[in-house]
């Protein structure tokens, strides 16, 4: 417990000086706050990642169906949500999910439901029954809200990205009276270094509150490495990153709001939460997502392993409008619009850029 307090503030004045620049800001895994909870979610959602792997390269192009919404969701997403709330719901029995996908559509489809079970048992230890798939699926349906413990999952970020053979993510938060605790994100085709496009892929990214963030790649020899933001002191230095898809994110606004604090090199445009992750580890200074659209709410499973990523690798985030992100109003943020993340140092000039953009119309 001793090596815990030392990332917490308020307990280093409490810590001769000496310790602390011997040993600064170290966790140790197995006394850490959340520790158990961190390895729950860390082996979901790496066996929710080999999933999604095994149907990329086996299934993709045969087993896309459309939800109501027109969105594209697999068997992938399925099976993602159906192996994370499994193994969630047997270590933790008592934890509400408020995940992002339901069984409604699945329960009509035998075929793609037969499918889902059999994926999701070929990553896990057990063999569910197609009813108990259909009921690990159907345990992310809570309501979220202001008090009490839950979790938050999208089995696969970037829907879009992971049918293009690009960038998605599997990505867990623990949320406790409405902040974000610990974040787990799997991306299965994230470079391990950005600047090596060919080199290894597969970053596993974890994030304790208080505890720092930390990358390894899906390799299993590999260790946890602490990541930290860009240390860019000039917009110039550095880029934005935003998403692939126009209709997520006003690209014409980040552009606008890029010349505006002198940015010229061009945005990294990639989809799902591997945004976070590559401003977390600083790959780029600033993710931003200006909304389009009046009505849109973004979702909390969107976004809160991601934001507590970006805080303990010592960056910014808040809303469009500089507020902060509130993650105790149900299902989605909807006290918010849009979302900035940055390396913290430049938030301020940055957030002045976004509101003379975007100010008055949002
Ligand atoms: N109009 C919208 N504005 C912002 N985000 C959206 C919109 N429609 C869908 N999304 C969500 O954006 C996320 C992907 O973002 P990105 O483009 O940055 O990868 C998905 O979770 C997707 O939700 P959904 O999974 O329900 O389709
Ligand atoms: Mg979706
Ligand atoms: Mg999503
Ligand atoms: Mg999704």
């Amino acid at each position: 417990m001793v090596q815990v307090a030392f990332a917490r503030r308020g307990a280093l004045a409490f810590v001769p000086t000496r310790r602390i620049l011997t040993r600064p800001f170290t966790m140790s895994l197995s006394t850490a706050a959340y520790a158990r909870e961190r390895e729950v979610a860390t082996e979901a959602v790496l066996r929710a990642s080999k999933l999604c792997t095994r149907v990329f390269q086996n299934l993709v192009s045969a087993s896309t169906i459309e939800k109501k919404d027109k969105s594209p969701v697999t068997i992938a997403d399925y099976g993602a949500q159906a192996v994370v709330n499994s193994i969630l719901h047997e270590a933790f029995p008592n934890d509400p999910i408020v995940g992002e996908e339901d069984s409604v559509e699945l329960r009509g489809n035998a075929a793609t439901l037969d499918k889902v079970v059999e994926l999701a048992n070929s990553v896990l230890d057990k063999s569910l029954s197609s009813s108990a798939v259909l009921e690990a699926i159907d345990l992310g349906t809570y309501a979220g809200g202001k008090k009490g413990r839950f979790w938050t999952l999208d089995p696969i970020d970037g829907t879009k990205g992971f049918l293009r053979g690009e960038q998605f993510a599997v990505c867990l938060a623990l949320i406790v009276d409405g902040t974000v605790q610990l974040g787990v994100m799997g991306c299965p085709n994230l470079p391990v270094e950005l600047s090596k496009p060919n080199g290894e892929r597969g970053c596993l990214l974890t994030a304790v509150r208080g505890g720092g963030a930390y990358q390894r790649s899906f390799a299993s020899s590999s260790t946890d490495k602490r990541i930290h933001v860009n240390p860019a002191t000039s917009p110039s230095e550095t880029q934005f990153c935003e998403s692939v898809e126009a209709g997520h994110s006003s690209q014409s606004d980040a552009a606008a709001i890029a010349a505006h604090v002198g940015i010229t090199r061009p945005s990294v445009r990639m989809d799902s939460q591997c945004k976070y992750a590559v401003v977390a580890r600083g790959d780029a200074g600033a993710y931003l997502r200006l909304p389009v659209s009046a009505t849109y709410e973004e979702k909390i499973w969107d976004h809160a392993g991601g934001v507590l990523l970006i805080r303990e690798a010592g960056g910014s985030v808040c809303d469009a409008r500089g507020r902060e992100l509130d993650f105790s109003q149900g299902r989605t943020l909807k006290a918010n619009k849009g979302v900035v993340a940055t390396n913290g140092v430049l938030h301020e000039q940055i957030m002045r850029a976004v509101e003379s953009v975007v100010g008055a119309k949002i």
